[in-house]
Parts: C-alpha cells; sequence; structure tokens
C-alpha cells in the first residue's frame, strides 16, 4: 500500500503569536485509508487540512503528497486531492449547475460534462437548477462534496462533513463516503466531533491535543484495545488465574501492574468470575465490565492527560 500523505515534524504557528496550532506533527495516510482525525475545538485538525491543501504554509516540518515535497511539485499534485474545509463557499444566487460550472472553471478541470458527472455521483441531478439559498444543509454538504469531487481526486480531505445534517444526512454521508472508497478507492481524510459515527468509518485515526499528534493507530489496533473484557480486583491475584485456567479453562488474561486480572473475552456472565473468586474465599474489590468506544477511549485519553 503506497503513502499519499506524509508530514515530518510539521509545525504551524500563525503570525507572530506564541499559540502553536500545529506541533511537531508526523502522520502517514495510506492509500485507500478511511483516515479519521480527531481532536477537541482548537486541537488543529482545520490547520493540518489547510496545510495539506496549501491554503496556508507550515512554520517548519515537511509535508509530502504522493512523494512530492517540492513547493512546486505539492502545488502540481495537489490537482490530485479534493477537499472542502470549513464551510464550502456558494454564490447563492445561482444554480447548483452554476456552482459547480464556475469552480470547474477555477480549477481547470476539462469538459463540462464533468458537473453532470458529479452531480449524479452525489445524487444532486434533480436539483441543478435550484439556486444555492435554496439549498437544505444536507443538500449543501451534498453539493460541497460536488465540488470537491470534481477534477476526480484520488485524495478527498473534509473537514466535519457531518456537521449540520440530521441524524440520517449522517448516515448518508458515512454510506456515501464508503462507497466512494470502495468503489472508487478513494482515499478520505476526515475530521468529525461525531465520534460514533467516525467509528463506523474510519479504518485508521490520528488524535491531536492542542496541536500536538497524540497517537496514530488503526482501527484494528484500537478494536483489539477495546475488546470485551472483564476487570476483577480480588484479594489474590495469583490464585485467581489458577483457578480461571484449572475451573473455566480460560487462559486469555492479563495482570495488569495493579493486580487487577483482565480477562479478555469472557465467555460466559460477569457473576461466573465473581463467583469463581468469591467461592474460594477471595474478596473481590473491583468488578467491571468493559468494552470501550472510540468515544469513551478518546475521553480516558484525555483523562491521563495525554489528550
Ligand atoms: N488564522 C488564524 N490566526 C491565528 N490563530 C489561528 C488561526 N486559525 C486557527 N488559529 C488557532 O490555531 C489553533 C488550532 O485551530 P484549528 O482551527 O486548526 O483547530 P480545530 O481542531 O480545527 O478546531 P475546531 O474543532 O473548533 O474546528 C487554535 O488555537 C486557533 O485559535
Amino acid at each position: 500500500m503506497d503513502t499519499v500523505i506524509e508530514t515530518k515534524g510539521l509545525t504551524k504557528r500563525y503570525g507572530r503569536t506564541d499559540v502553536y496550532a500545529l506541533r511537531d506533527v508526523d502522520v502517514r495516510v495510506r492509500r485507500g485509508d478511511i483516515f479519521g482525525v480527531v481532536g477537541d475545538n482548537g486541537a488543529g485538525k482545520t490547520t493540518l487540512f489547510k496545510l495539506l491543501c496549501g491554503l496556508a504554509f507550515p512554520t517548519a516540518g515537511e509535508l509530502r503528497l504522493f512523494d512530492a515535497y517540492a513547493p512546486h511539485d505539492l502545488e502540481r499534485q495537489r490537482a490530485r486531492v479534493g477537499a472542502i474545509i470549513e464551510q464550502p463557499g456558494f454564490y447563492p444566487s445561482l444554480s447548483v449547475e452554476k456552482n459547480l460550472e464556475c469552480c470547474r472553471i477555477q480549477k481547470g478541470v476539462p469538459g463540462k460534462d464533468a458537473v453532470e458527472r458529479v452531480l449524479d455521483v452525489v445524487g444532486l441531478a434533480y436539483a441543478k437548477g435550484f439556486r444555492c439559498r435554496e439549498l437544505s444543509m444536507g443538500m449543501k454538504q451534498r453539493l460541497g462534496l460536488a465540488m470537491a469531487l470534481l477534477g476526480e481526486p484520488e485524495v478527498l480531505i473534509l473537514d466535519e462533513p457531518t456537521n449540520g445534517l440530521d441524524p440520517s444526512g449522517i448516515v448518508e454521508m458515512r454510506t456515501f463516503l464508503q462507497r466512494l472508497n470502495r468503489e472508487k478507492g478513494i482515499t478520505v481524510v476526515v475530521s468529525s466531533h461525531h465520534l460514533a459515527e467516525l467509528e463506523q468509518l474510519a479504518t485508521v485515526y490520528a488524535f491531536l491535543s492542542r496541536g500536538r499528534l497524540v497517537e496514530q493507530v488503526s482501527a484494528r489496533a484500537l478494536q483489539e484495545r477495546c475488546a470485551d473484557c472483564i476487570d476483577i480486583g480480588v484479594s489474590d491475584p495469583a490464585g485467581f488465574t489458577v483457578l480461571l485456567e484449572r475451573e473455566l479453562r480460560h487462559e486469555r488474561y492479563q495482570v495488569l501492574p495493579d493486580g487487577i486480572v483482565r480477562i479478555f473475552d469472557p465467555s460466559t456472565g460477569i457473576e461466573t468470575y465473581s463467583g469463581l473468586a468469591s467461592g474460594a474465599g477471595m474478596d473481590i474489590y473491583k468488578l467491571e465490565r468493559r468494552k470501550t468506544s472510540l468515544e469513551q477511549y478518546y475521553l480516558e485519553m484525555k483523562d491521563k492527560g495525554a489528550a
């Protein structure tokens, strides 16, 4: 799998302020990824996207797109990237079709039929004559996507594309992005505050906090970390693990540094494990079933001061 975006030590400070919007950020996006960027307000998500799209320039560090890094090569490679950063700008009194035509000319995309094609792809062909000021939020998001898709980009960068959408609009957006990724092989880089939603979409995550990358992790690795488990704290952890293996034939466990026994993939109810301990006369001071969601993972990371 080849790398489409790579940053090394990417740093951005706006103007003469001391505030670093991004600091020493190393991320790597591979072709075919759905790369979810997660972070609180002000974490630096939009800044990262702006740097990728050439809407702002780094204070320090390196940025590669399709392996190009020299400024004029980067500019050429940006034709292979489509983006919606913050609110896409429309001409409110022009029709959907005219807006797309302006965007096509601005981007230098050849062939008038390009507009028809993207209208079909985003399902807005029926509304091509509507003035932009008449569009619902969901339709505006689709129009933004249509603009980003003009020129058939290989990478799509979307800053909070589900902002302002109702629940069905959010599901529709997710399905649409998954289809683009699966059928057209488009790499998607997306930020969102809807973590439960992002969890169903992203294949890789980057967690940003106050301008720093806390972690880049694949969805698969995160899933393993968040897998279903039971944490049990007993007065005799070693004795308990012997019982676990002997009585329940359960070998998938780990004794954590604080003595808590973490039982992975529990095959039976939580009472069986507590019953095992109490039956052997052990005191139980903690008993908890855990299946961490992305949301919980993120909040725990923040609690520990990482994010
Ligand atoms: N043009 C600018 N001039 C000065 N500071 C800026 C500018 N744009 C962003 N910042 C600052 O950079 C930091 C990162 O902002 P950024 O917009 O990248 O965060 P974000 O993660 O996208 O936030 P949100 O989730 O609210 O959209 C913030 O402290 C913000 O105040």
